[in-house]
């Protein structure tokens, strides 16, 4: 299987935070989720993608070549969406249109339209006077319309309510109809990411902590409740993290290092995460 982003050991440093060898792969074809809490480093890796910040070490490709050598060629082949809509806001979804047909060599007019009048987004009206959810369709529009074969999300659902969240995320899985397309996906909502992912890729104070299959995540998982003292019979190969709550322990645990006479709940991504973030090591 190719990869549609490979990143080896990425190193990136700001006053007070550092990428630390962040490492993954987007097999082509597949959707990952790129999670973290705040500041987690999301951003920072996905502009390093882009080239936008400049890494300090460390090897990027995408679709196969060096993200910086190819980067004309490569970004004729990627669609990005931000979580606010980087143009000029006295701009209406017609210039774009007469601009971005001059930067694309496949930039696609008609589908463009058709995107505009599906997602109800006026041609003439400024960006300034478009709603949040507007903005973001525009945007996520303007991504796709040079058919592009990634697609680079930043938060494109957050803010958005449930409707216009489910229009686009029916979007982004008409999008992989094609097997060639791929989506890294970063987002807080990870609902979303239950309904779509292929892949999870978990990034907590600039460490990728983990990134794997999701049902396989999901599989591999569960979550043991009780007692502290009942905690005790369960393998301390099998513990990952525990929390603490009014009546006893939760503990995140290796299902494959737990007896089947233990009974564990099936945890959700969310969950898994705040194991990560808030547990504490048994
Ligand atoms: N240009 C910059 N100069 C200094 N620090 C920065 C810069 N850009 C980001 N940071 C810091 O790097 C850390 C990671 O930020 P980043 O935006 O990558 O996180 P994130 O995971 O995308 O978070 P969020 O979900 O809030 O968007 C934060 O502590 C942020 O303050």
């Amino acid at each position: 299987m190719t990869n549609a982003i490979e990143v080896e050991n990425l190193k990136k440093s700001f006053h007070q935070f550092q990428l630390k060898d962040v490492s993954f792969q987007l097999p082509t074809g597949t959707i990952m989720g790129f999670v973290g809490e705040n500041g987690a480093g999301k951003t920072t890796t996905i502009k390093c993608l882009l080239n936008l910040l400049k890494k300090e070490n460390g090897e990027i490709k995408i679709f196969g070549l060096d993200h910086t050598k190819h980067e004309t060629s490569i970004k004729q082949n990627i669609g990005v969406v931000f979580d606010d809509l980087y143009i000029p806001d006295t701009l209406h979804a017609t210039h774009i249109n007469n601009i971005l047909e001059k930067i694309y060599d496949r930039w696609d007019e008609s589908y463009y339209v058709e995107l505009l009048k599906r997602f109800k987004i006026p041609f003439k009206k400024p960006v300034k006077q478009l709603s949040r959810g507007m903005k973001m369709k525009l945007s996520i529009a303007i991504a796709l319309s040079h058919h592009p074969k990634l697609l680079i999300l930043d938060e494109p659902t957050s803010g958005l309510d449930p409707i216009v969240r489910d229009e686009i995320l029916d979007l982004f899985m008409e999008f992989m109809q094609e097997e060639e397309n791929s989506i890294l996906f970063s987002t807080h909502i990870t609902s979303d990411l239950e309904k779509i992912a292929d892949y999870i890729t978990f990034i907590h104070d600039g460490e990728i902590i983990f990134s794997k299959n999701k049902d396989e995540l999901l599989y591999d998982y569960g979550i043991w409740k009780g007692s502290m003292e009942q905690s005790m019979e369960l393998s301390e190969h099998a513990k990952v993290r525990m929390r603490k709550n009014a009546f006893g322990v939760e503990i995140l645990v290796k299902r494959n290092e737990v007896s089947s006479a233990f009974s564990l709940d099936k945890p959700s991504i969310e969950e898994i995460m705040l194991f990560f973030v808030k547990g504490v090591r048994p």
